[in-house]
């Protein structure tokens, strides 16, 4: 079947999404190639492909720098979707005119689809899909007609005559709930390609693709965290070479849950994976790393703390800086890099250990193709951001990889592929729906910080979020910057802000940074926390919609969280210096099992895709004007439940509607009873802007 020409070309102009669009088409039985944005139109006609796919991207086509494509694609006859940038780039190469916007879209929206064009055939007319870009469109390009709106601007366009379409909102993800509906109707009604390409058996694939890397003899030294990914690639590889070839460890670094350590072994045992135990926490605690010196996200490498791998590929114009010690430091893409590279420098202390040669061994690990496309790997995406390095993805790893010493058998897979695949080896339900932990574990759980983040931004964007809170009152005294909430909504938002204005919400701007992902960029940004009067119920629907005005209105502020414990009547501006300290670990360690336990003995824990718990340096309700204050000493606890099937987009769960309120209450309650714990927030932020995680 692999003898087949694809049918489809996927450019990818630096999308997070790239490899969805990709597997998306290959659910479809279409074989799919992604290729870059920039490959010459002459490949593209050899290969006489049926249809182009134009994915979105970082970039705006208002910039010269951003990735370019040729003209001429949109003139070789073939049909063309182009979702987002893609969309921009068709809109402006066949002469509409694009222009910035005011306001950015970065969420789900409602969308009003006409369900006479083809694209959107057998589809109601309203739709709830992904929004998130910047830019917008002034002309339409001629011989195009709008084909969906999302309140008063234009969305999606056809040319149909062309078979020409470009959507703003992205197909490919879960959160554009009839995406596969709209993907099939473009490779089958308009492209009317046949679905010829039956996927041979993924588990047959993945057998053999790990027999060629690693030969008759050598062995692998499989990196095991008792997650599913780990286990169900160990399992893979024990199929595939044999138990007495596959070595599996496991590494407590001192960033596990509460009884994590002896759980995962228990499970591993129950699985006959015969699994090394290593405890490491110091080793951990103290390693350092080296990174480029402008930028922590570098793409080569150098040795970590450890002293045993000298031969890495240096390139010579690259200024590099040695780190300090992890539990040094607060920037979480430097905190990520060194933990990856000390789990590579840990695993050759085993491998040595063993009197396992390194020519002859492979180092195992679990990654998926998410990971390496968040982390920018270049196998992934030629010109993705860096949203954060994952650490099986760090410096080390690349190396290890380009010297073909690792060995990834889920790289292509996404991880509900990963949970078929694992109960299809037999393991049990329970096992393939744990909630994902992260390596790093609590290390990036815990907001370190040494001082407040107070950009020349902040006092403005303070005023703006009180503006959007109470914007009745502020459209009544004509305040200065309602005009930036008028031009960042529309008439709806502004109606439904009008109206919510006499819930008393009160914002505030805190002075701390979180991850987030804008328009297929990473972003670094501040934080606001919404509060209320708690006497009756919390207005759940109205806070999500307060978080997701501001995110629209602030482009600085990618994560809103609602603050439990009554209104916030005083502003927030110092941090409690934290860093990864084990008392601060220990705290982060009790506040996730405590709200876990609550999780699970309320038997909701299948309602969640997962939990993040975030330890962040912020003690709220210190009145500024007493003279007599002490420093910030206390944290404050973020209950992040999340819900996503694609594990690259998702939302925050809805209390009373996908969680029954009086869990998510006695949630925060637990947890603010724990001691040295200041407040309580719930994160009500989608992905994107927010990531999962918060660093
Ligand atoms: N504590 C650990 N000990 C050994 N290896 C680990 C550990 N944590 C993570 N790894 C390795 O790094 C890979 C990526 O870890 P990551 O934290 O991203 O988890 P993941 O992709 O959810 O994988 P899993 O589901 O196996 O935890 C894992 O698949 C595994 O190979």
């Amino acid at each position: 079947m692999d003898d087949l020409p694809g049918r489809v070309v996927i450019l990818d102009a630096g999308s997070q999404y790239g490899k969805r669009i990709d597997r998306r088409i290959r659910e479809l039985n279409v074989k799919s190639d992604l290729l870059p944005l920039s490959t010459p139109i002459e490949e593209i006609k050899r290969a006489q492909y049926k249809a182009i796919v134009i994915s979105g991207g970082p970039g705006s086509v208002l910039n010269d720098s951003s990735p370019a494509i040729d003209p001429n694609i949109f003139k070789l006859g073939l049909p063309v979707l182009g979702i987002c940038y893609g969309k921009q780039l068709m809109v402006k190469h066949c002469g509409g005119i694009v222009t910035k916007k005011i306001g950015r879209e970065d969420g789900q929206c409602d969308a009003v689809v006409d369900p006479t064009c083809p694209l959107f055939g057998g589809l109601h007319p309203e739709q709830k899909v992904l929004l998130t870009h910047g830019d917008g469109m002034e002309v339409l390009p001629s011989g195009f007609s709008p084909i969906a709106h999302h309140e008063d601007t234009i969305v999606a366009v056809a040319n149909k005559e062309q078979k020409l379409y470009g959507l703003q909102f992205h197909p490919e993800v879960d959160l554009t709930e009839n995406g596969p509906t709209m993907m099939k109707n473009f490779l089958f009604a308009v492209a009317k390609i046949q679905p010829d390409y039956t996927m041979v058996s993924r588990l047959e694939h993945c057998l053999d693709h790990v027999r060629k890397i690693v030969g008759p003899t050598k062995k692998v030294l499989m990196l095991i965290s008792g997650g599913i990914d780990s286990t169900v690639s160990a399992l893979l590889l024990r199929k595939a070479l044999g138990p007495e070839r596959v070595i599996a460890v496991f590494i407590n670094n001192g960033f596990m849950r509460k009884n994590e350590v002896s759980e995962v072994e228990t499970s591993l045992k129950q699985l006959e994976l015969d699994v090394k135990v290593i405890h490491e926490f110091n080793k951990f605690y103290t390693a350092m790393t080296s990174v480029t010196d402008n930028t922590t996200a570098s793409r080569t490498g150098n040795s970590t703390g450890g002293d045993h791998v000298q031969d890495h590929l240096v390139l010579s114009s690259e200024r590099r800086r040695v780190t300090k010690m992890l539990c040094e430091v607060s920037e979480p893409e430097e905190k990520r890099h060194i933990i990856g590279d000390t789990f590579v420098d840990v695993a050759q202390d085993v491998m040595k250990n063993l009197g396992l040669s390194p020519e002859n061994t492979f180092l195992g690990q679990g990654t998926l193709r998410p990971d390496l496309i968040e982390s920018a790997s270049c196998i992934a995406s030629a010109s993705a951001d860096v949203i954060k390095t994952h650490h099986n993805d760090s410096d080390l790893v690349r190396q290890w990889r380009s010297l073909g010493r690792v060995v990834e058998p889920l790289t292509d897979f996404h991880k509900d592929e990963v949970r078929a695949l694992g109960r299809d080896l037999g393991l049990s339900a329970e096992y393939c729906m744990r909630h994902p932990f992260p390596g790093p574990g609590l290390a990036i759980r815990v907001l370190c910080a040494n001082e407040p983040y107070i950009g020349k931004d902040f006092a403005e964007t303070q005023v703006l979020i009180k503006v959007i809170c109470n914007y009745a009152k502020a459209k009544q005294t004509d305040h200065a910057l309602t005009h930036r909430v008028d031009k960042a909504t529309s008439d709806r938002d502004r109606e439904r802000l009008l109206a919510l204005s006499r819930e008393e919400f009160m914002g505030i701007l805190l002075p701390i940074r979180t991850v987030g992902v804008q328009g297929d960029c990473r972003s670094y940004s501040y934080c606001a926390a919404l509060s209320c009067n708690e006497d009756k119920s919390v207005p759940w629907e109205s806070a999500l919609f307060l978080a997701r005005m501001i995110t629209k209105v602030c482009h600085n502020v990618n994560r809103v969280a609602f603050a439990f414990g009554g209104p916030i009547l005083h502003p927030v501006s110092e941090v409690t210096p934290t860093l990864l300290t084990p008392l601060v670990l220990a705290l982060a360690r009790e506040v996730d099992y405590v709200a876990h336990s609550v999780l699970k003995t309320r038997n909701c824990y299948d309602l969640v895709s997962q939990m993040p718990v975030v330890l962040i340096p912020v003690q709220f309700d210190r009145d500024p004007m007493n003279s007599n204050k002490m420093p910030p000493c206390a944290h404050s606890v973020v209950l992040r439940p999340f819900l996503s099937k694609d594990f690259m987009t998702g939302r925050a769960v809805v209390p009373g509607a996908d969680l029954p309120v009086e869990v998510v209450d006695e949630m925060a309650k637990s947890v603010a009873r724990v001691p040295g714990v200041s407040r309580v927030l719930y994160d009500l932020t989608p992905k994107p802007p927010g990531t999962t995680e918060w660093e």
